[in-house]
């Protein structure tokens, strides 16, 4: 047998409360009663009220300060407010504070289980969502991450370990490999998903703006101060912070970020005292950061704090074997928002797409992609529907200049070898079985020279 759902009835008419008592008992409900929003909080924290029927108008604490007393004490029951004549505005209103739906009275049996049933329509829904949602991490615990590289596989498995720890990661990668991506895979996929995952880009905001965006400032710090603001590691507090293009924070920023991350507190501009933050925070650079400190732009000590575990994005085109999955992913994707299903690239479109060298990586891909949609006609993805740079498959002279200035033969051969194996798998569209064939090597070993000339 399934449990009663529990009702709370909030009302100072007793008259009111005893008839939907009776009412809401016919119905199967478990029914109890409150005559104010003060009495009703009191019960709403102890116990959990699947719904509560409350009235607007009411001495101590109306409807509209006990829905706001809901929400900071985060009681999530669901709340439908019972409007009287003339108060329907403020009905209207209450919604807006997050009641779900409102009633006017006088109203018989018929009306408040239909309002209810609709209730637990919802319920029902969101339940199912949130079941549909745990599924899909649990089948695709990398979420959005499309790949079959092997290399992508191996940080697949990095990312989920350390999700859930509170270590320090710095992505590394050229622009469009996907670190965001992997910076939400960290968050979601562990224990902080039900926190906040902030990001911020450091590059795209003015220094002068950065710290208090950053730690948050206090009305009067500054000129423009006018009130209070939280900052972003407070919004990340009990989640993620992900600061982009970390190498572009100013050197006194770092010594900031620096001694938050080691104390773990922040402390707004202006404010006198500190408070405690719990964030765990990833950050990414496309620059060679050791680089950055070797030219004293990037202090040491944050580098060190920063680069617990470095994890470094391979360009696409050092893993072209992703880029077929990708083109069906993006054409899905694309194709679905945009109302054209079933559009399948041509045999020259795919080996044009792996020729190509993306400079701007799987962003421009996807670019790509969403313009040919654009442009493609019956279904076919055609060489005419990509860019002229992408159909003319830059960058493979760009290969033969590869090979080493060097005469030494060790090091031209492995040029060599590794450029016709790049070749046999742009003719392949990435597929190793039949790249192995054309080499003329075995499917072991080609799989053993991708790994050696890092390829996949
Ligand atoms: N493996 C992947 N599978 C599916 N989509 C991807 C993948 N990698 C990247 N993308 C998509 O490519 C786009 C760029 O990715 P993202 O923003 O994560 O790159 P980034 O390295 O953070 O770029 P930038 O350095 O310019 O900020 C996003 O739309 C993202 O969804």
């Amino acid at each position: 047998m399934t449990e009663k759902k529990k009702i709370l009835v909030v009302d100072d008419e007793e008259n009111l409360r005893h008839m939907l008592q009776v009412m809401l008992k016919k119905q199967g409900y478990q029914v109890e009663q409150a005559a104010n929003g003060e009495q009703a909080m009191e019960k709403a924290r102890q116990g959990s009220y699947a719904f509560i029927l409350c009235d607007i108008r009411m001495p101590v604490l109306d409807g509209r300060a006990f829905l706001a007393a809901c929400t900071t004490a985060g009681i999530n029951s669901t709340v439908i407010m019972m409007s009287a004549y003339g108060t329907l505005e403020d009905a209207v209103g209450c919604m807006k504070l997050g009641a779900y739906d409102y009633i006017s009275k006088p109203f018989n049996s018929d009306e408040i289980s239909l309002v209810l049933k609709k209730a637990e329509e919802r319920e029902r829904l969101k339940d199912e969502n949130r079941r549909l949602r745990e599924e899909v991490v649990r089948r695709r615990p990398l979420g959005d991450i499309i790949s079959r590289s092997e290399r992508m596989a191996e940080i697949g498995r990095l990312v989920l370990k350390l999700s859930e720890h509170k270590t320090s990661v710095l992505i590394l990668g050229e622009s469009g490999t996907g670190k965001e991506l992997v910076a939400r895979a960290l968050h979601y996929c562990g224990v902080r998903r039900a926190g906040p995952f902030v990001a911020v880009n450091c590059g795209a905001i003015p220094e002068s703006l950065l710290e208090s965006e950053l730690f948050g400032h206090v009305k009067g710090a500054f000129t423009d101060a006018s009130q209070d603001k939280t900052g972003l590691f407070e919004e990340a507090d009990g989640g993620t912070l992900f600061l982009d293009e970390i190498s572009e924070l100013s050197l006194p920023l770092q010594v900031k970020l620096l001694r938050v991350l080691q104390e773990e507190e922040i402390r707004r501009v202006g404010a006198a005292t500190s408070q405690a933050v719990n964030v765990r925070v990833v950050s990414a650079t496309s620059r060679d950061l050791a680089q950055e400190v070797a030219a004293g732009r990037f202090r040491e000590d944050l580098y060190f704090r920063l680069n617990v575990f470095p994890i470094s994005l391979p360009a696409l085109r050092d893993r072209i074997e992703d880029v077929p999955l990708l083109v069906d992913h993006f054409l899905e994707k694309h194709g679905e928002r945009m109302g054209i299903t079933g559009v399948r690239p041509s045999p020259e479109t795919l080996q044009a797409l792996v020729r190509y060298r993306w400079p701007g990586n799987v962003r421009e891909l996807e670019n790509c992609i969403e313009r040919g949609l654009v442009l493609c006609e019956a279904g076919a993805l055609g060489l005419s529907c990509l860019p002229e740079s992408v159909r003319r498959g830059v960058g493979i002279e760009r290969r033969a200049t590869d090979i080493p200035e060097s005469l030494s033969i060790k090091k031209g051969g492995e040029a060599l070898e590794r450029a016709l194996i790049v070749r046999a798998l742009e003719q392949t569209a990435g597929n190793r079985t039949r790249a192995a064939k054309l080499l003329e090597i075995s499917h072991r070993a080609l799989l053993y020279k991708l790994k050696e000339y890092e390829l996949g």
